[in-house]
């Protein structure tokens, strides 16, 4: 099970920006308690309560975070301030979830990791793909063993973003490169199907910021299958995904990583399966759904995509970012 009925838990959302307002349009479509918004600028989080009619507003992250009226924190700012924005909320006792990619590197995912523990709270990554309904009935396919054994999975991540260096996909200082913004979707997918890879072979062409444009990976993994994913900031393509496997292949139609339709189809051409996504809104609600369910059971781990295993995707991102050359300012200091 990955989502439920509201439970009433009090959201805040740190930080103003494009994905805050999508995801508060969620929390509001689905019903959610969005009691509070926190921004660096005070008109910003005055304008974004105004918007969605949100009564708790804070000129300051800090404020956010000790408002006792607040359960469980939405953080929406650029990769390189996800560890520093979830630590600080994690010390005044909030739930987190936080923003893919969970952090900018591994070393700063295991602080936060360790620091929700001994705090008693859920931290979880809003890797939102996961929790989606297709994406659901795919793991339930997988896991039946209709596809036979899995040996093989394709996605692409391609969008044409701005090539201004100052954008946030091109800044090295707001974590920008291809990988970490669209390419971990997937890797993530790869991860949540195959689990783990054995071996990793990237190529990248690196812009000139310094930040990647485009990346293709083949990872093997211990059951033998191969993934394979092409992410790009420069240029759209198909943006679907498959999961081929002896008896039969789940195709997932355009865009694979959003609500969308996909077909299960046997060796012989015979259809299985068609599936389509109805889902109210952008579909950023089933995580937020997740998280209350976890929470109202009194857990601190979600069961679709656990903290350790968000850990463990970064430590790839960081091998992959190694073996292509992209670093980011200050990374020594992240650790
Ligand atoms: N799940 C999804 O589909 C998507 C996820 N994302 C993820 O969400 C995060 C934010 O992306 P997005 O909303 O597109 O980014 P935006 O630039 O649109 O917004 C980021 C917000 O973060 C705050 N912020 C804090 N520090 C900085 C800083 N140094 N520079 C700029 N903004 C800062 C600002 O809010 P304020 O001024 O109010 O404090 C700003 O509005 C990224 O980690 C990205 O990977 C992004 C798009 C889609
Ligand atoms: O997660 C994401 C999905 O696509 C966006 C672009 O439209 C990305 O920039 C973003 O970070």
């Amino acid at each position: 099970m990955t989502s439920s009925a509201p439970t009433g838990l009090r959201w805040g959302i740190l930080a103003t920006g494009g994905i805050a307002h999508a995801f508060a349009s969620d929390l509001r479509t689905a019903g959610l308690d969005l009691v509070a918004v926190g921004s660096r600028r005070p008109d910003a989080a005055a304008a974004f309560a105004a918007e969605f009619g949100i009564p708790h507003v804070h000129g300051s992250y800090e404020d956010l975070a000790a408002d006792p009226d607040v359960d469980i924190v939405y953080v929406a700012t650029p990769h390189p301030a996800h560890a520093e924005n979830a630590l600080l909320l994690i010390e005044h006792g909030k739930h987190v979830l936080v923003e893919k990619p969970f952090t900018l590197t591994a070393a700063e995912a295991a602080r936060v990791q360790e620091a929700a523990a001994a705090r008693g709270v859920l931290a979880m990554e809003a890797m939102w793909t996961r929790y989606l309904p297709h994406m659901v009935r795919i793991r339930e396919i997988v896991a039946a063993g209709t596809l036979g054994e899995v040996r093989a999975l394709t996605a692409d991540h391609t969008q044409k973003i701005s090539d201004d260096p100052s954008h946030r996909l091109n800044d090295l200082a707001l974590g920008g490169g291809a990988l970490l913004d669209l390419g971990i979707y997937p890797v993530s997918f790869a991860w949540d199907i195959l689990g783990a890879p054995a071996t990793v072979a990237v190529a990248a062409r690196v812009g000139e910021t310094g930040a990647d444009t485009e990346i293709a990976a083949i990872f093997t993994h211990a059951s033998g299958a191969l993934s394979t994913s092409i992410s790009s900031s420069r240029a759209a393509g198909p943006n679907t995904a498959s999961v081929v496997g002896t008896e039969a292949r789940i195709e997932i139609d355009r865009v694979w990583y959003t609500p969308t339709s996909f077909r299960v189809t046997a060796t012989d051409g015979t259809v299985l399966e068609e599936y389509v996504s109805e889902v109210e809104g952008r579909g950023m609600q089933y995580q937020a759904l997740a998280a209350e369910r976890i929470i109202a059971e009194g857990g601190t781990d979600s069961d679709v995509l656990p903290i350790a295993e968000s850990v463990a995707i970064m430590a790839n991102l960081d091998e992959m970012r190694r073996t292509i050359g992209v670093r980011y300012p200050g990374e020594a200091d992240h650790g």
